[in-house]
């Protein structure tokens, strides 16, 4: 008998680890991260394959308990896709209650208006060459506030010139509080990006990710 039930609420966990904000507006701060397992995605990019199965079924009170553990200020709950796992909504609500600063990386596939409102949502669009742009949830952009970010992980030119246009048609840079052009690991030179931005004067933070510089792509950071 499954022990997941209403009265057990359970998530499968790839991993839950404390490290360095790699990504997003609190780049840089000391960060719990909660890796939940599974995604229905496949990026030709992605660097969390390793996520895709597996991991092991948590109480939503371990993990919890694990994250209190570390005493921090601020969680990031990611995956694989994490709101694949319909116990992520309570989850999420359950680290807000407690105080900590949440932050929620997802796909844009599934719908983010049911997210607590107090998580600061980033929502990766994927482009073109991710090979999963027919996966994004347009409606999504609807919902997102200041409070909420957007973000490009751009693999060459013709996705730039895509997440330029996005920019556009959905107003993001007036309606999010951060829009991030970021460049596809080990695919897009990160000066080339760097350049266009500079070039079109484009109203987005350019950033990489932090932890690959770090700790390469060492598991548990
Ligand atoms: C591993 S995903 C997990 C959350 C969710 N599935 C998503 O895609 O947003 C976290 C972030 O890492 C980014 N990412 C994955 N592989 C990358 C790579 N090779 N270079 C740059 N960003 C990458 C994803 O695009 C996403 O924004
Ligand atoms: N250090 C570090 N920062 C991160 N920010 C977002 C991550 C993710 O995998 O979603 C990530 C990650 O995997 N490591
Ligand atoms: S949606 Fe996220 S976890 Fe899933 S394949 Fe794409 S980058 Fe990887
Ligand atoms: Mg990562």
């Amino acid at each position: 008998m499954s022990m997941s039930n209403d009265l057990f609420p359970t998530l499968r966990i790839t991993e839950i680890f404390y490290s360095i904000q790699g990504e997003s507006r609190t780049l840089g701060l000391p960060t719990v991260f909660v890796r939940l397992t599974g995604c229905p995605l496949r990026c030709q990019y992605c660097d969390t394959a390793y996520a895709f199965s597996g991991g092991e079924l948590l109480s939503l009170d371990a993990i919890v308990a694990q994250v209190a553990g570390y005493a921090p200020r601020h969680v990031c709950v990611t995956g694989g896709e994490p709101l694949a796992q319909p116990n992520c909504l309570p989850l999420l609500t359950r680290l807000c209650d407690a105080g900590y600063q949440v932050s929620l990386e997802t796909s844009g596939a599934l719908d983010v208006s049911v997210v607590d409102a107090r998580v600061s949502r980033v929502v990766d669009l994927k482009t073109p060459d991710s090979l999963e742009v027919g996966r994004n949830r347009y409606e999504n952009m609807a919902v997102l506030t200041g409070h909420d970010q957007v973000k490009f992980v751009i693999c060459s030119r013709a996705d730039y010139d895509w997440a330029r246009f996005k920019l556009d048609e959905y107003d993001l840079a007036g309606q999010v509080g951060e829009v991030l052009f970021s460049p596809s690991h080990g695919q897009l030179e990160p000066r080339q990006l760097a350049e266009w931005i500079v070039e079109d004067n484009l109203p987005v933070r350019f950033q990489m990710q932090l932890h690959k510089y770090l700790w390469n792509d060492e598991p548990g950071h």
